[in-house]
Order: structure tokens, then C-alpha cells, then sequence
């Protein structure tokens, strides 16, 4: 419990007015970690994306990470990218986080909604984000600036007129704690 909530705490037992907690996330974190959090569901062990997609309510309508097709084992399906053989490099089937985030809606479409994303979005998504109706790109890295595929998604969502920017995070982690003691955290009667 941190101070504000002990005051609060306190207010509330001597029916003193009580204030909001501080200390929350703001809507673009919490998409953020919702992106970051679905990226730990992936099975790629060099590289794990997520997506969160954000209607203009704030209503999350869509979430998804990088992960072999259904049907397709993660067992079985290669992980590695190289590979003496050539089909057995695994960017022949993961699907890609966003894709992934924009096939799992739970809306009719995505028009003009935003996508938070772990890392910025390679060509093939680009295509697939514009013609969605995605009207915004929220990443956090863009480690892959310098590829040729990085820079054919900027000149398309330049073309198309879709923003793209940094999230630049103010804390450096949240912590999701499962132990949470919810005796200290409900008011008392
Ligand atoms: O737009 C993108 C780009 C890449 N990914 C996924 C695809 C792969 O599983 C990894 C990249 O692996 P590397 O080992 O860094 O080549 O990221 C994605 O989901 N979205
Ligand atoms: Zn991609």
C-alpha cells in the first residue's frame, strides 16, 4: 500500500473525503503492456512480438503475437533461421504478431483504430495494417530501422497516410503480481 492509499485508507474509516490513487498507468501504457504481455505467449525463441489493437473508445478489439498457423505445430515447425536447408527457416510460417492481432478481432473491422506494437512492423504487415483501415503504428523498438523491409514500411504508411511513433516508456517496468493481498487493498468495514 503506498502512502496516498494508506491516507486514503485512513479517510475511509473517518469519512474524510477520498481521493483517486496515483500511480496508475495511462492508456498508452496499458496497450503497451497489453502488447508486451501477449509477446509472452510466443514460442519464438530469438524474437517475440505482440500487438495490441485499439478502437477510438479505448476498447482493446484485438490482441495477437508472433506464432506458427493454426494447425501447425510448434513443435514440430522449425524455430531456427539458419538452416542449411532453406525450408526449414521459420520466416517461411510464423505469422506475425500483427497479423495475428488483426485476424483475432473482435469488431467488424478495424478502421481507424490504432496498433501498439513491440516491434515496429515489418513490409508484409505495413501492407497488411493499411489495408485494415489501421490508421496508427505505436511501437516501442525499431531495431530493424536499417532492412530494407523496415524502410519499405515507412515509405508505405508514409504513402497512406498512417502515423507511426515511438512509445517512449516514463517507467521501466509494471509489475503484475499474482500474490496480491487483498485484505490490504479493500477498504475496511
Ligand atoms: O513485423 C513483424 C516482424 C517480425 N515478427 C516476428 C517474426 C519472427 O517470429 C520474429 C523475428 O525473428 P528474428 O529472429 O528477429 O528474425 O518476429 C513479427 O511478429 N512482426
Ligand atoms: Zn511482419
Amino acid at each position: 500500500m503506498d502512502l496516498v492509499e494508506k491516507i486514503n485508507d485512513l479517510c475511509l474509516q473517518t469519512n474524510q473525503t477520498v481521493t483517486k490513487r496515483e500511480g496508475y498507468i495511462d492508456w498508452c501504457e496499458y496497450f503497451m503492456a497489453v502488447a508486451v504481455l501477449a509477446a509472452k505467449r510466443s514460442k519464438d525463441p530469438s524474437c517475440q512480438v505482440g500487438a495490441c489493437i485499439v478502437n477510438k473508445d479505448n476498447i482493446i478489439v484485438g490482441v495477437g503475437y508472433n506464432g506458427m498457423p493454426i494447425g501447425c505445430s510448434d513443435d514440430e515447425f522449425p524455430w531456427s533461421k539458419n538452416t542449411s536447408s532453406p525450408l526449414d527457416n521459420k520466416h517461411l510460417y510464423v505469422c506475425h504478431a500483427e497479423v495475428n492481432a488483426i485476424l483475432n478481432k473482435n469488431s467488424s473491422d478495424v478502421k481507424g483504430c490504432s496498433i501498439y506494437v513491440g516491434l515496429f512492423p515489418c513490409n508484409e504487415c505495413a501492407k497488411v495494417i493499411i489495408q485494415s483501415g489501421i490508421k496508427e503504428v505505436v511501437y516501442l523498438s525499431d531495431k530493424n530501422a536499417h532492412k530494407i523491409e523496415y524502410i519499405a514500411s515507412k515509405r508505405m504508411f508514409d504513402s497512406a497516410k498512417v502515423i507511426y511513433r515511438q512509445f517512449i516508456p516514463q517507467r521501466s517496468k509494471i509489475e503484475i503480481n499474482f500474490e496480491v493481498d487483498w485484505e490490504l487493498t479493500s477498504p475496511k468495514k
